[in-house]
């Protein structure tokens, strides 16, 4: 039971509001009010358990503001002077009381207190490196000496918080307690500190948990290793580790300094604007104007079934069934739905292996699981998701079958990737109530949904499945209805420019090399045989027919499947792969190249190359043409790499416009998440249009114009690069009103 209060006081700031109330056992309470997730702000009181800082005033710091001002324009002010030599040296202790989320700066105040007590769901985490960033008051001395080096590195380096029972093991909190007794058992604990019942600790000097340096240094070089391995393009991992190391070294406060100095420099780098921009573009997804702010409440979605069995339905089924929903899952046939829900069980089963599913959950997630080879069970779902082949008649009479046994609220979803939804329902009477769900494959791992809506989609049915993607843990992004929709749009130049660079001459391993290094998961070829060349030509030729003027037409990916090389399946495409899956180039490949361009009448221009790779040859006779020729392909493998980025994602950029200016997206920002979370695009690059507006309108511009007059339409600008070119605007900036398709 609280005591009562004997004084109260309420405090009103820029940052929310605080109040301290004293009881008459002498215990101060402050309580920090600034939803949604308590984020500190330095104009604000310290002390509430929270989000952490302030990530919106990231922003302005950006801009020039200093992230201390006013009084706190001494370097690591907050870090030294209040939380280590006012709430740590104080001679009153504090306790903090932690319930929900003590993130960021939120656990770094509570690790300045004496004691932490928390609950057990609460969770606990120092999440800065997810932002570019290292934490910044503290944290990078006060975690090692709570739980030891080696988890404090992984707990900062993965950005993954624990959960309070976690905590009270690693020695992170105290006590654990139900939430109604979180404030009793705190003030009870701030008393037994005062008066010598519980040890009174200043974490920043506790070595007890620090192994000796020896040790210590190997665990750090193995952090080091792994860091640059697994993110070799990102720097402030391994400020990090420095930071962290020169506590050890040095003493906690002349890690306290270093803490500082670094901050200041990496809250200032492209990766901290760029996750930055990432973190609130993901989170702004969920708005789309004219359908979230119409105060519309999602329906209650409890049944779904699918069609098709294959590969993309059995994961969306995965999806759906470990959030709880009950599936049906429909098939033509019986050994097709055997496999389709053999490849649910398989991919639950994996989730159990992995630790992240019980076994007892997996059964009761496989109750939910109904396999049907009619519609008969249809008639009381929610919603329909199609996730049939790529086949326009196939999926028109689906949705008619649908129209007659679903009823009338059901909301029919096709999973296409590329066909347009008018054309999927044309022949039924069901407009408003046809909508696009485009997962990606591995479709319970990958987290981006693009949610296609058609002129007539009505906005409930968009605000369901906005609802349904946040409850399955996805990212939605809600974009217009078009061939390809946004993804699909910006992937097909990407594979395009790919196939004309090497036709061209570039080593085709090379390009793969630099697009990888650049932060891809891989290359564009290496994803073509994972995705299959079988799929890569269905979807293209939707392009190829759609927007002929920009296709770039190559015989290289027909070539190699007249030879039964489809990808990673058949074990050949533009690598052959082992028994284990292994990619390995294949020298065979040249001449395939080679026969397309003969089939396609490419060749490699010397004059190109000399233009674009300025270089000397000193010759001691004329070389004949054929002794030219055969210089070529080493002087394109001078294409620089820059090049090949350029060459590869700025028709990627250009087609992003094009999706922009269209209306397709609604904001440039969605095309960012689109990019990273569909495409692999690194965030750390803040996302195509993003990365683009670094590099400048006007640059891009050039590049492409100079590509078209040597390599024709494939590469011209389009029009509202053109115009933001000679503006000189950035590419994200907001279309003018009225153009959206949405
Ligand atoms: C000096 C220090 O060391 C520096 C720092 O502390 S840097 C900050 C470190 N903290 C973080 O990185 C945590 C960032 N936040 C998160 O991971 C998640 O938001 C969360 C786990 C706190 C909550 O997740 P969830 O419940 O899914 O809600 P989520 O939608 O993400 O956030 C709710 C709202 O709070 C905002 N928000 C979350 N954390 C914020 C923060 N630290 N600062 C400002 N706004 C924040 C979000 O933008 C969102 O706003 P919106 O509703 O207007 O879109």
């Amino acid at each position: 039971m609280l005591k009562t209060e004997v004084s109260s006081t309420t405090l009103h700031t820029m940052g929310g509001t605080s109040t301290i109330s004293v009881g008459s056992d002498g215990v101060a309470i402050i309580t920090i009010i600034n939803p949604p997730v308590n984020s500190l702000s330095l104009d604000g009181a310290k002390g509430k358990f929270s989000g952490g800082f302030d990530i919106s005033a990231f922003g302005g710091m950006h801009e020039g503001k200093a992230m201390s001002t006013g009084p706190s324009s001494k370097p690591g002010y907050v870090s030294i002077d209040i939380l280590s030599d006012t709430l740590e040296a104080a001679r009153k202790p504090s306790v903090a009381a932690i319930d929900g989320l003590a993130l960021g700066g939120g656990l770094e105040i509570a690790m300045a207190c004496h004691a932490r007590i928390a609950t057990s769901t609460a969770q606990l985490g120092l999440p800065e490196l997810q932002l570019g960033v290292i934490p910044g008051f503290g944290g990078t001395q006060r975690l090692p000496r709570l739980v030891g080096l080696a988890k404090a590195l992984e707990m900062m380096l993965t950005s993954k918080p624990v959960r309070g029972l976690e905590a009270h093991t690693l020695g992170l909190v105290d006590e654990i307690v139900p939430g109604d007794q979180l404030l009793q058992t705190a003030r009870k604990y701030a008393l037994d500190i005062l008066e010598r019942r519980k040890p009174w600790i200043s974490t920043l000097y506790k070595t007890d948990k620090l192994e000796p340096l020896g040790e210590a240094r190997e665990i750090l070089n193995f952090a080091r290793a792994q860091a640059r391995r697994q993110a070799p393009n990102l720097h402030h991992p391994q400020v990090c580790i420095n930071v962290i190391e020169e506590g050890i070294v040095s003493g906690p406060r002349a890690g306290l300094i270093k803490e500082y100095e670094e901050f200041q420099i990496l809250l200032h780098s492209d990766t901290c604007k760029s996750l930055v921009h990432i973190f609130f573009a993901q989170r702004g997804t969920m708005r789309v104007p004219g359908v979230t702010d119409r105060g519309l409440k999602p329906r209650n979605i409890k049944k779904v079934a699918i069609l098709g069995g294959g590969l993309m339905g059995s994961g969306i089924a995965t999806a759906l069934l470990l959030s709880g929903y009950q599936v049906v899952l429909k098939e033509v046939n019986q050994k097709f739905l055997d496999g389709g829900l053999g490849r649910v069980k398989s991919n639950l089963s994996s989730s159990v292996r992995k630790g992240k599913l019980t076994q007892e959950k997996m059964d009761k997630t496989l109750s939910n699981l109904k396999g049907v080879l009619d519609y008969e069970s249809f008639r009381d779902v929610d919603m329909v998701i199609e996730a049939v082949i790529e086949n326009v008649s196939l999926k028109q009479q689906i949705f008619s079958d649908l129209e007659k046994y679903c009823s009338p609220h059901c909301i029919l979803a096709s999973n296409t990737s590329t066909i347009d939804l008018n054309l999927i329902g044309e022949k039924t009477k069901s407009h408003d109530r046809i909508i696009g769900a485009h997962f990606f494959s591995p479709a319970h791992v990958m987290p981006l949904l693009e949610i296609v809506r058609t002129q007539n989609t009505s906005p409930q049915v968009v605000v369901d499945l906005l609802d349904v993607g946040k409850k399955i843990r996805k990212t939605p992004v809600v974009v217009g209805n078009c061939t390809g929709f946004a993804v699909n749009r910006m992937f097909f130049p990407y594979t395009q420019s790919a196939l004309l660079l090497v036709e061209r001459g570039a080593d085709l391993y090379r390009v793969d090399k630099a697009i990888t290094k650049f932060g891809m998961p891989m290359g564009p070829f290496r994803l073509c045989d994972l995705v299959g060349f079988g799929v890569a030509v269905a979807t293209g030729s939707q392009f190829v027919f759609n927007f002929p003027e920009r296709t770039y037409k190559s015989m290289l990916i027909p070539l190699m499947q007249e030879d039964k090389r489809a990808g990673e399946t058949s074990r050949k495409g533009f690598y052959v792969y082992n028994d284990k899956r292994k990619a390995s180039p294949d020298p065979e490949i040249k001449k395939y190249i080679e026969k397309a361009r003969e089939m396609t009448g490419v060749s490699i221009d010397p004059k190109v190359i000399t233009h674009s790779i300025p270089f000397i040859i000193q010759f001691n006779s004329i070389p004949s043409n054929n002794q030219l020729m055969d210089l070529i392909p080493f002087q394109l493998e001078k294409i620089s790499e820059k090049d090949i980025i350029e060459m590869i994602f700025f028709p990627v950029v250009n087609e992003a416009c094009r999706v922009y200016a269209e209306g397709i997206a609604v904001k440039a920002a969605d095309l960012d998440i689109a990019g990273v979370m569909g495409m692999g695009f690194p965030p750390y690059r803040g996302g195509i249009m993003f990365w683009a507006d670094k590099l400048g309108s006007k640059y891009v511009y050039s590049r492409l114009e100079e590509w078209s007059k040597m390599y024709g339409e494939f590469f011209k600008p389009c029009a509202y690069l053109a115009q933001r070119a000679a503006l000189g605007a950035p590419l994200s900036a907001p279309l003018d009103q009225g153009k959206s398709r949405l």
